[in-house]
């Protein structure tokens, strides 16, 4: 199979309406011909289904498998009561999941393992919802006009586990879906919580989301607004500017059912009430922890400990939901901890990439090789935008930045330095394509859901394998295809080893040497060195430099002899 021709052709990027720039930098867009298109749909049919993890439009392929299986017709009602499973296009419609036979079979297909007592069975449609959950039409109506026809696998098995109240541990690809499938279920619970008046006055906070950056909590609440469109829900971003809006009584005065947030800004909330004012938890009923495994590790612990202790503690009726696309052993023994009878959902394995991703690793020997990597994919044409580049510090963003600026780009660096307004700007910027060149450190390696980018690049190694993952996991999102290049020097041979794991899981074939380099004993391997000390970004020699440093001293002088005349 021309596996690469179908790697490269889906990374290839259509200019979109609302792209106002012209991508033909620095290769030009091919005209497609009828036989270029034939060739693409025969290609589209050779993805093999270890690319295809993105199960949402490939449902057709999926049911015809299920049929091929059972080797018989059942006939289901589908959503209209129509027996023919056909629709008017001959598209086979989904079935209704209504068997533990036929949900073996899902999650054989979807890769799904699910642990614990009374498992649900999955959904095989949205519409199924309606039959099994009541799921409000309006909400259902929310989801078809921002165009999600049917369920991923993560959001099949976790929408009616949360809708059942059980508490969750969820770990499925990077851009999978897992943001709809707590955002669903949770509204829908919202929206029973109104209707039956259990003691929970309208605007009393139900549910609360943490995730750990602000961009990412922006991102959720974005979606959560146009899910929760015409449903009465009171949503709301937990900013400092809301904050001091509301004096931090927002959770007080009961002005919002559904809060967004990170750990910091809520512990600033927490931390500044009035010395009359208590935040009563009681009423909250759903906690739902995106990217979780990075709210419980060094940098968050604390202030997911300070929370979860204020929230969780006393309160038997809260449902406790954790998803991410890692979830390392050790966090989910101290996620367990805090659940009762939870639920445990894997799409996939465990710790790998989404394997929609192509995984490269190029060696460039030392540092300078790095740039002149870069600028050679620029000038073989590989350099596609939109392009995402991460690396280990701000220093080091910046000065790639400062390097990469006359390369006619349009690149733009983001880092925790610039002000929230700048942040935002850059984001929006790159959204809309006037950036086409986005470097960074790891502020924002994680759920990002950039449309359509098509290479991510390991600048600097990352210093852990979920840290990996979540960076190319900016990449080969929704059902796409896309590419992650991952450069490394002599001082990374440590630490690009958690690297060539994630891409063993992912079945990437490895030159010998870097297998050698996985297999190679603990007790011989040195001790991995994290935050590699690395050579100054730059083609300026020294010499060029030492003679601008002199100038600039020169002038500095010249300026403060004047002063003193
Ligand atoms: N059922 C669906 N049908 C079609 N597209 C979907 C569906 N669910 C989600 N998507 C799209 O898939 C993309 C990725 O979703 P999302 O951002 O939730 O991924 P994720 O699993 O949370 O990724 P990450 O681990 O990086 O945070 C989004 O653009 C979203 O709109």
């Amino acid at each position: 199979m021309d596996i690469f021709r179908v790697l490269t052709r889906g990374a290839s990027l259509k200019k979109s309406k609302d792209l106002i720039t012209d991508y033909s930098l620095p290769t030009q867009n091919k005209k497609t011909n009828k036989n270029d298109s034939r060739k693409d749909k025969l290609l589209d049919n050779q993805v093999s289904k270890e690319i295809d993890f993105f199960k949402t439009n490939k449902f057709k392929r999926k049911l015809d498998e299920l049929n091929e299986e059972e080797q018989q017709d059942e006939d289901h009602d589908d959503i209209n009561n129509n027996n023919n499973n056909d629709d008017d296009d001959g598209n086979i419609k989904p079935k209704k999941i209504t068997t533990e036979d036929e949900a073996k079979k899902l999650r054989k297909l979807n890769k799904s393992k699910i642990t614990g007592d009374d498992i649900p069975l999955p959904i095989g449609s949205f519409h199924d919802l309606i039959s099994r959950f009541e799921m409000n039409k309006q909400l259902l109506l929310n989801l078809e006009q921002s165009g999600f026809d049917l369920p991923t696998a993560i959001q099949s098995e976790t929408i009616p586990i949360s809708l059942f109240n059980r508490d969750l541990i969820a770990c499925a690809p990077t851009g999978s879906g897992k943001t709809l499938a707590f955002l669903i279920p949770l509204l829908q619970q919202i929206i029973q919580l109104k209707g039956n008046g259990t003691g929970n006055r309208s605007n009393t906070l139900k549910g609360l989301i943490i995730s750990p950056t602000k961009e990412l909590s922006k991102q959720i609440y974005e979606v959560a607004l146009k899910l929760s469109k015409n449903l009465n829900i009171n949503v709301t971003l937990l900013t400092k500017s809301l904050n001091s809006k509301y004096k931090n009584k927002i959770i007080t005065k009961n002005k919002y059912e559904l809060i967004i947030t990170t750990p910091l800004r809520l512990i600033d909330l927490m931390n500044n009430l009035d010395s009359t004012d208590v935040i009563n938890f009681q009423n909250l009923k759903f906690l739902i922890m995106d990217e979780a495994d990075k709210l419980f590790d060094k940098n968050f612990i604390l202030q997911t400990d300070e929370i979860l202790s204020k929230i969780v503690n006393g309160n038997s009726n809260l449902q406790k939901l954790m998803f991410s696309a890692t979830i390392p052993s050790n966090i989910e023994e101290i996620a367990k901890s805090i659940m009762i009878n939870p639920l445990r959902v894997i799409i996939g394995h465990k710790e790998a990439a989404n394997e929609s991703i192509e995984q490269k690793l190029i060696y460039t020997g030392n540092e300078e090789g790095k740039l002149l990597a870069i600028r050679q994919l620029i000038q073989q044409g590989e350099f596609k935008p939109p392009i995402i580049i991460f690396l280990q510090s701000i220093t080091r963003a910046k000065a790639l930045y400062n390097e990469l600026l006359y390369d006619n780009l349009r690149v733009e660096v983001l880092h925790s330095e610039k002000t929230q307004y700048q942040r935002d700007q850059i984001i929006e910027n790159f959204k809309k394509g006037e950036i086409w060149c986005l470097i960074c450190t790891d502020v924002l390696s994680r759920g990002l859901d950039f449309k359509k980018i098509n290479l991510v690049i390991n600048y600097d190694v990352p210093l852990t394998s979920q840290d990996y993952v979540h960076r190319i996991g900016r990449t080969g999102r929704g059902g796409q295809i896309g590419k992650a290049l991952t450069l490394y020097t002599n001082q990374d041979n440590q630490l690009i080893k958690p690297i060539l794991n994630v891409m063993k899981q992912n079945n990437i074939e490895l030159q010998p040497w870097l297998e050698k380099l996985v297999e190679e004993k603990t007790s011989k391997r040195k001790k991995i060195k994290k935050n590699i000390e690395r050579k100054e970004i730059s083609t300026v020699p020294k010499i060029v430099k030492q003679k601008k440093r002199q100038k600039l001293e020169m002038i500095q002088a010249s300026k403060i002899r004047k002063e003193n005349e």
